[in-house]
């Protein structure tokens, strides 16, 4: 059958149902087309599933700890990983239940059902549908990439997705990547009671992010009894007895990782390779991503990407802020970039990493002239009531002009306190006015004006 609308939609992700809701509350007719499940990656297997399952992680590591809190010792217990997927399974419905209600309810919104394809530069199949608009806005996101490395055809794995279906706390989970995804995993599978082997190509764990920080996360993962394979320069699989083995060196005597359950976490592939973009006339770069102006306008006019698939960004964040960047444009005569968005991210590890704007590496690279600001979380004191005094807050600021140039925080509220800088680089702000911030006491956050007035000149690599 054939329809016309105003615009069409693909995917349902983080940037589809709001750019929806914004469209048809502005009179446009739209047709949203989703091929699995409502709220897409970070709802049904990314942020919200992990995040889920890292607080029962938590809460078992916090019971084990007992102790430490003055608390008499829990004998030690074993971990039932059904009800924990439950809990995990309740919170991820509700929240996929809700969008699918809102989208399906939205007055002016048509929702399709399907893999959606371009036929030209206006209009897409979905299933016997034919789907028309002179506007098309793509938010097809991304799924786990399988990088051919020898072996993997023939051993059976998990991927970020699958393993949330786990119903049996692995003995022992061998993980092949130390990204985000790696290392959210590891830690709380660790937690939750299986043995766990992290295996990475780089000779350091977060080689994108400064030293200090990569030391404070490998310290943090290792004391919990974490086994990290780094500088792994020759992965392959293979199984022996029916589990896993990874080879992570070139030298055919060396130990391989040996484990009961293997999950790849390598990196994510966008989905454009099924979308039939020669026939709107479009091009994915050679990573598959759509090439994006700062706008988020693709090559061909009347299309845009947003999300995951343009490649300028990889997280919930961006992906929401595409959308906001796309609206303000066609909405709202305001002229938003994505140039005008800061880097701000945290790898869910506990205590968190989170950052903002430069590493003290990116700094170096651009030869501006620094100052740096660092205090352990031993000297924050609502992480030494809190009993978790891993890692620092450390801050940048250019020596010149006072601006504030970034931040890391690895340690307990992190994930949070961060947002105080976030929001100072926005307004442009410099440290003499982070000194002047009273924060609430006893917060993480109080600590950040007092690193602010506690700048050294940034050390040359030399100094180290
Ligand atoms: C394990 C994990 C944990 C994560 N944790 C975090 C976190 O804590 N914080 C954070 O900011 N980010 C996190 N992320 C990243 C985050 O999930 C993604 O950046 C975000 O979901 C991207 O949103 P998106 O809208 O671009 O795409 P997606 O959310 O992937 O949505 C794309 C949608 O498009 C649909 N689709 C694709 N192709 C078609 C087609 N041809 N026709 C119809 N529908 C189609 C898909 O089914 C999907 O529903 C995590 C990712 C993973 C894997
Ligand atoms: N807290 C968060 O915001 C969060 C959490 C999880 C995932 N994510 C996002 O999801 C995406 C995927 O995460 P990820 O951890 O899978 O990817 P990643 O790119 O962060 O890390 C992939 C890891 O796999 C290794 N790797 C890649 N290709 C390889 C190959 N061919 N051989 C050997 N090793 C290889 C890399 O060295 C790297 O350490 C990222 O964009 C990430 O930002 C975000």
């Amino acid at each position: 059958m054939n329809h016309s609308f105003d615009a069409l939609i693909i995917g349902a992700g983080q940037a589809g149902p709001s750019l929806a809701g914004r469209l048809t509350a502005a009179g446009w007719t739209v047709a949203l087309v989703e091929r699995q499940a409502f709220g897409g990656t970070c709802v049904n297997t990314g942020c919200t599933p992990t995040k889920a399952l890292i607080a029962s992680a938590k809460a078992a590591h916090t019971r084990r700890q007992a102790d430490h809190y003055g608390l008499p010792p829990t004998a030690d217990f074993a971990v039932d990983l059904a009800p924990v997927q439950d809990r995990k399974d309740t919170i991820v419905a509700a929240s996929r239940d809700g969008l699918e209600t809102w989208l399906t309810h939205m007055a002016g919104c048509m929702v399709f059902r399907g893999t959606a394809r371009f036929l030209s530069a206006t209009t897409m199949q979905v299933g016997d549908d034919v789907l028309a608009a002179p506007r098309i806005f793509l938010n097809v996101g991304g799924r786990p990439a399988r990088p051919a490395l020898p072996g993997i055809d023939r051993v059976p794995h998990f991927t970020s997705s699958t393993i949330l279906a786990l119903r049996e706390l692995p003995a022992h989970l061998v993980i092949v990547g130390a990204g985000a995804v790696g290392l959210e995993f590891g830690q709380l599978f660790r937690r939750l009671g299986a043995q766990v082997t992290i295996v990475e190509r780089s000779p350091r764990l977060l080689p994108h992010d400064d030293a200090d920080v990569a030391a404070a996360v490998h310290d943090l993962l290792t004391s919990e009894g974490i086994t990290l394979r780094l500088g792994a320069e020759c992965i392959s699989m293979s199984q022996e007895d029916g589990r896993p083995v990874v080879q992570v060196s070139c030298e055919k005597d060396a130990s391989p990782a040996r484990g009961s359950h293997l999950l790849l976490a390598m990196g994510r592939q966008p989905n454009t390779d099924d979308l039939g973009l020669e026939n709107a006339g479009l091009r994915a770069d050679k990573h598959g991503f759509i090439p994006v102006d700062e706008q988020l306008q693709t090559a061909v006019p009347g299309i845009w990407a947003l999300g995951d698939c343009n490649g300028r960004g990889a997280f919930t964040h961006t992906a929401y802020n595409d959308f906001e960047i796309v609206a303000a444009n066609l909405l709202d005569h305001d002229q938003r970039r994505v140039s005008d968005r800061l880097p701000a991210s945290a790898i869910y590890v506990d205590p968190p990493f989170a950052k903002v704007g430069l590493t003290e590496d990116e700094v170096r690279a651009a030869g501006t002239p620094a100052l740096v600001g660092k205090r352990p979380m031993t000297k924050v004191g609502r992480a030494v009531e809190k009993g978790e005094t891993q890692g620092f807050i450390k801050v940048l600021v250019h020596a010149e002009t006072d601006q504030i140039l970034g931040a890391s925080i690895v340690g307990v509220g992190g994930d949070e306190a961060i947002h105080c800088i976030v929001t100072a680089m926005y307004a442009r702000q410099t440290a003499a006015f982070m000194r002047r911030n009273v924060f609430i006491h006893p917060t993480v956050a109080e600590l950040i004006p007092t690193v602010f007035g506690e700048l050294k000149p940034l050390p040359t690599p030399t100094d180290h």
